[in-house]
């Protein structure tokens, strides 16, 4: 029986309120304290986040005291998920990591370090073991784990049936990104509504190598990546949660059949089926048939928003094989990812209790 009492950093951002919400009445984490910065701290947490979440702030939270990011602050807890902003994100973590509490981050910073696993627990499971190699702290007790940037999540959980099956050799996305992946308040209100903003600072970079991580292999003490060139357009539309990509791929041995690709989704099997992880989507991978689906409004929130969604699969003209891919973006792109982080590490036996 799994039995963990964690804090949250970052806690009253969108993404920290997002774990908040994910969090309340889990049967494995029971959230027990609540860090943000010196404008929040000090503060009882109803008062100092301005809670976005269509559902009730949990009464155990609204009474906490929102503590300072700093380890000391942090004793007795089994370890943290951080939904710090970048700017801040790599000094704290490093912080809690070498005071010996584990970090699981969603933040940018240590994603591309070399002992850092960057983990979907669909897909690359055993990166995990990188945890071994970390020397935040000096007995091994802190260290960090990392989820990817909430488009690289149904980018690389889509890539994956088809790398398995036919080898990837390179990749053409385009991101249709969500107004909540800005956090809040987020994109000015007069650049977005009724428009389409075709530029996302920094967005670009990222999707193009994190995949790449993902999708390689450990090799000693650090990751080989694979090494197929993506090329990306992160665009912002007005949608509320959930990111759209269209993908074009060209495969390494791709099948003559389109219904040979078709079978590589429907067929693939879900390497963590049977941990039975509390977070767990049944059919991590879904794919559509309906020429209309997926959409964001419709398709985001199916199972607790854990599900990547894959449709308009078809034969490309000029790269073998198109499909649209979407996730929800602050659920399984953010905060629910980093929980089933959790969850793997926890069965697994990573925390040291
Ligand atoms: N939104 C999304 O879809 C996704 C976001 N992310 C990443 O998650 C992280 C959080 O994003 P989001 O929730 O949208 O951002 P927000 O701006 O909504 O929240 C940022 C959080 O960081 C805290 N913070 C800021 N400065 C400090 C500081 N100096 N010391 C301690 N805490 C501080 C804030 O506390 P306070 O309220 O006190 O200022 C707040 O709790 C970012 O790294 C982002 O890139 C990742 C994937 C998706
Ligand atoms: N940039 C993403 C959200 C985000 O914060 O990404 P990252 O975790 O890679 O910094 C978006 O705007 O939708």
């Amino acid at each position: 029986m799994h039995s963990y009492q964690i804090g949250i950093l970052g806690a009253t951002g969108a993404v920290g309120q997002k774990f908040i919400r994910l969090l309340e009445n889990h049967p494995w984490f029971t959230i027990t304290k609540l860090g943000a910065s010196t404008r929040s701290s000090g503060k009882k947490y109803k008062q100092a986040a301005h809670w976005i979440e269509k559902t009730e702030l949990p009464s155990a939270i609204a009474d906490i005291t929102v503590s300072d990011c700093r380890a000391s602050e942090f004793t007795d807890i089994d370890f943290v998920f951080s939904g710090l902003d970048s700017s801040v994100a790599g000094d704290i973590e490093q912080e809690f990591a070498a005071a010996g509490i584990p970090v699981i981050s969603n933040a940018k910073n240590y994603r591309m370090h070399d002992q850092v696993p960057l983990l979907i627990p669909e897909v690359n499971p055993d990166h995990a073991e990188l945890i071994k190699k970390q020397t935040f702290s000096s007995n091994g007790s802190g260290w960090i784990v990392t989820n990817p940037n909430c488009v690289s999540v149904p980018l690389t959980m889509s890539l994956k049936p088809l790398a398995d099956a036919f080898g990837i050799d390179s990749v053409v996305v385009t991101s249709m990104q969500s107004v909540s992946g800005a956090g809040y308040p987020g994109v000015p209100s007069l650049d977005i509504v009724a428009n389409v903003v075709p530029y996302i600072s920094g967005e670009e970079p990222k999707v193009q190598v994190e995949s790449n991580k993902l999708l390689g292999h450990i090799n000693g003490d650090t990751t080989e990546y694979s090494n197929f060139p993506i090329q990306a357009t992160a665009v912002r539309v007005p949608t509320i949660e959930g990111h759209l990509l269209s993908v074009s791929v060209k495969l390494l041995d791709p099948p003559s059949d389109i219904e040979d690709a078709r079978r590589a989704f429907t067929e693939w099997d879900n390497p963590i089926a049977d941990l039975d992880l509390p977070s767990s989507p049944e059919l991590p991978v879904r794919l559509y048939e309906e020429e209309r689906y997926p959409q964001p409004r419709l398709h985001a929130d199916r199972e607790g928003g854990m599900q990547t969604a894959v449709g308009r699969l078809r034969k490309g003209t000029v790269m073998d094989l198109g499909y649209v891919t979407m996730a929800h973006n602050t659920i399984r792109g953010a905060a629910g990812g980093a929980i089933l982080n959790g969850e793997l590490l926890a069965a697994k036996g990573y925390f040291s209790k």
